[in-house]
């Protein structure tokens, strides 16, 4: 029998358990729950580019872990240097995905931990740091859930874009954690989660999950909200981030920014919830944030079948950036800011408990 670490839950996209990293094949899901066992740091790499586990924060998440595994390598095969060839891990991890910071941000803070370490064995208090990335997480999106949740004060139906679910995160998640507090709350109606294409994180892994909650759930075409949107039964617009750069430009799944524009036409409040982690103040503004390009076949093809002629061309931009001027409200663990921009964003940021440079 599967021990509860490893059953099928949103909250375990991400389960470290007997000394082995699990993630939760979300390819497969909802048809199939399969979990993929990950004993280097370059199979992290590999099942972070392949989409076995994605969301920026789960991404963080995993990457933490991840240098852990590339640790305990380094370590069997190297000893003395193995700081040194750690960094070839750290490049590879790197260059799995280019757009959610959180990857950049936990290597970074794993590296800056390792630079601390003078143990014999440093493999615990490694695994204790990634273990605290991921509580951290958790606690931050719980928090932020019930900040955002404070902003709904009437029962209404909101749209959401993507997955930025339990399954996105540590847990809990960070736009759907505003749902369930806010579901809580008695003020979600129902959600309406655009399919997302061409990857379809809506239909596949936002309505799997709610659905597991308990949570009303209706998947809608991504076209369709603009006419859902004029018939006046949606209060509001809540996705998560992938990257938000200094001057309060949100980065998220391709399709966001129009939802913002449509939302601003309609008079629905659009929020972004996301932990600090995901806050980028050395990128500026949207226009300087790596927006990552994916197959074209991802495109051209649906469930299996080619869905545009042959010798066709696909563009597949898998971001896209929401200008500041167009988002309500930024939901972090640490507060809310109003029509962001980048003073507010560095007030906030001096607030964090911990540094977050
Ligand atoms: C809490 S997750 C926020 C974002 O990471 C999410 O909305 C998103 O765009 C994920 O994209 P994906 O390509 O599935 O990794």
């Amino acid at each position: 029998m599967l021990p509860t670490s490893l059953i099928a839950h949103p909250d375990h996209a991400v389960v470290w358990h007997d000394n082995q990293l699990y993630l939760l094949d979300q390819r497969e899901l909802p048809h199939t729950i399969t979990f993929i066992m990950c004993n280097s740091g370059a199979a992290v790499a590999t099942a972070i580019r392949d989409m076995v586990v994605r969301g920026a924060p789960a991404i963080g998440v995993a990457v933490a872990y991840a240098v852990v595994l590339a640790a305990r390598e380094r370590l069997l095969n190297t000893t003395n240097d193995w700081r040194e060839h750690l960094n070839e891990d750290f490049a590879l991890l790197a260059a799995a995905r280019p757009t959610a910071v959180n990857l950049f941000w936990a290597l970074k803070r794993m590296r800056e931990f390792i630079a601390t370490l003078d143990h014999v064995d440093p493999l615990p208090a490694l695994l204790a740091e990634a273990q605290r990335i991921h509580a951290e997480d958790i606690a931050a999106n719980q928090t932020l859930g019930a900040l955002g949740a404070a902003l709904i004060d009437t029962p209404t139906a909101i749209i959401t874009h993507c997955n930025a679910g339990a399954l996105a995160t540590g847990g809990y998640g960070t736009a759907l954690g505003v749902v369930r507090s806010a579901f809580a709350a008695g003020n979600i109606r129902c959600v309406y989660a655009d399919e997302t294409r061409p990857w379809l994180q809506g239909s596949r892994l936002t309505a799997w999950e709610l659905h597991e909650s308990g949570i009303p759930v209706t998947v809608q075409a991504d076209v369709a909200a603009a006419s859902l949107m004029a018939r006046g039964d949606v209060g509001w617009v809540i996705v998560g981030a992938d990257r938000i750069a200094a001057n309060g430009d949100v980065c998220n799944k391709i399709g966001t920014y129009g939802l913002a524009i449509l939302a601003r036409h309609h008079g629905v409040k659009f929020m972004v919830a996301a932990p600090l982690s995901t806050v980028d103040l050395d990128t500026p503004n949207g226009a300087a944030i790596p927006i990552e390009e994916r197959a074209a076949d991802e495109v051209l093809c649906c469930g299996g079948q080619r869905v545009a002629p042959a010798g066709v061309a696909a563009r597949n931009p898998v971001f896209d950036v929401t200008p500041a001027a167009l988002v309500d409200y930024i939901v972090t663990e640490c507060g809310v800011i109003a029509q962001p921009d980048a003073a507010k964003l560095h007030a906030l940021y001096q607030t964090a408990p911990i540094a977050m440079d």
